[in-house]
């Protein structure tokens, strides 16, 4: 694969009156795998679009390795992008034959080297078998890698997918994520995916890109994003967040939980990102933290406990649970340098 990085520069687009990226910027190195994690509505789609050539920016760059796809002056139509997408909805069509929908976007190459572009892309995704088979007869998994056949038979620089596995049942999902992840991992193509779904950015994100209303408001490692969240909201977005009240003095923080190393030093009123499996429970019929709920899971147990100011909290404890509800509770945080923001009144 003739792969390349992806550059997007201060891009702005306006749907009549409503402005839905306000000058996004983002970097994907060539090879790497960056999942773009949003709410609904923040803009997401609109960007992939942009970047597929089937949106015009009002203002920013978008370029592919060293070649400018739009600046405001020049715009490079989608067919000559070098980029190819996969829909949401995968967009197979259903009167044409599984080699015909692979081939779809090579119709202007000679007949002999369509047939073996379509036969290398079937193979890739490990469905060399069924070229003749209608879309329609194929399980949700193997459509789905047909689409994604589909966008790399004619070679592309770099892949887009939208919403990639949201069409497939939640049973299937997990086992059709792991084969796509494995085979873009193969590949070694540029990728950008959209999702709203943060294990979904985490699992086969190298790097994440958090977008609210039109920003993005982080792009980093998913290790990163999980233990240093930019804001209360992106901490909130992925995954459980206890924000526990407390005051800094430079690199402490006292909270209820007693006193809690941070990251970096702050002072004043803060609250601190607790994540629900940085905490231990141990029972303690003096203890003044009270367990109201125990959810077990399986791998794992969740306690809400009530603490003695009152707050709620979540832990996540690993296997069985050690507390049932109304049980006294001592909790003990373990984490390492966790991070704090400050409160504003
Ligand atoms: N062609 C269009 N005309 C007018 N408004 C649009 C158009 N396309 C998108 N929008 C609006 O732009 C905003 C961003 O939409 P976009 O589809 O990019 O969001 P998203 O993050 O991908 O959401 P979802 O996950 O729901 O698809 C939304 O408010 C949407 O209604």
């Amino acid at each position: 694969m003739n792969t390349a990085g992806v550059h997007v520069v201060g891009v702005t687009k306006s749907f009549g009156e409503v402005e839905v990226l306000h000058g996004v910027s983002l970097s994907i190195s060539a090879g790497r795998m960056l999942a773009l994690l949003g709410p609904s509505g923040c803009g997401k789609t609109t960007l992939l679009r942009i970047i597929a050539g089937l949106e015009q920016p009002d203002a920013g760059t978008v370029l592919v390795g060293e070649h400018v796809l739009s600046d405001g002056r020049n715009v490079v139509p989608p067919e000559r992008r070098h980029v190819g997408m996969v829909f949401q909805d995968w967009a197979l069509f259903p009167h044409l034959s599984v080699a015909a929908n692979v081939g779809y976007g090579l119709r202007k190459l000679p007949a002999a080297e369509t047939r073996e572009r379509v036969a290398d892309a079937l193979a890739m995704v490990g469905l060399g078998h069924l070229g003749d088979r209608s879309p329609e007869t194929l399980s949700g998994g193997q459509q789905q890698r047909i689409a994604l056949a589909r966008a790399i038979a004619p070679r592309p620089s770099v892949l887009l997918l939208d919403e990639p596995f949201s069409n497939l049942d939640a049973a299937l999902r997990g086992q059709v994520r792991t084969e796509v992840h494995q085979l873009l991992a193969e590949l070694g193509i540029t990728t950008l995916f959209v999702t709203h779904d943060q294990e979904e950015a985490f699992v086969l994100g190298d790097d994440v890109a958090v977008v609210r209303e039109g920003r993005i408001v982080q792009q980093a490692a998913p290790t990163a994003v999980y233990a240093r969240p930019a804001d209360r909201w992106v901490a909130e977005f992925v995954g459980d967040a206890n924000l526990m009240p407390g005051h800094a003095d430079g690199r402490l923080a006292t909270t209820v939980l007693g006193p809690v190393t941070l990251e970096e030093s702050i002072a004043g009123p803060v609250d601190v990102l607790v994540r629900p499996e940085s905490l231990a429970i141990a029972l303690d019929p003096s203890g003044d933290a009270q367990v109201e709920l125990v959810e077990f899971y399986g791998h794992d147990t969740v306690s809400l406990v009530r603490l003695a100011g009152d707050e709620i909290i979540r832990v996540r404890t690993p296997g069985a649970p050690v507390a049932r509800r109304d049980d006294r509770v001592r909790l003990t945080y373990s984490g390492a340098g966790a991070v704090a923001y400050p409160r504003t009144p």
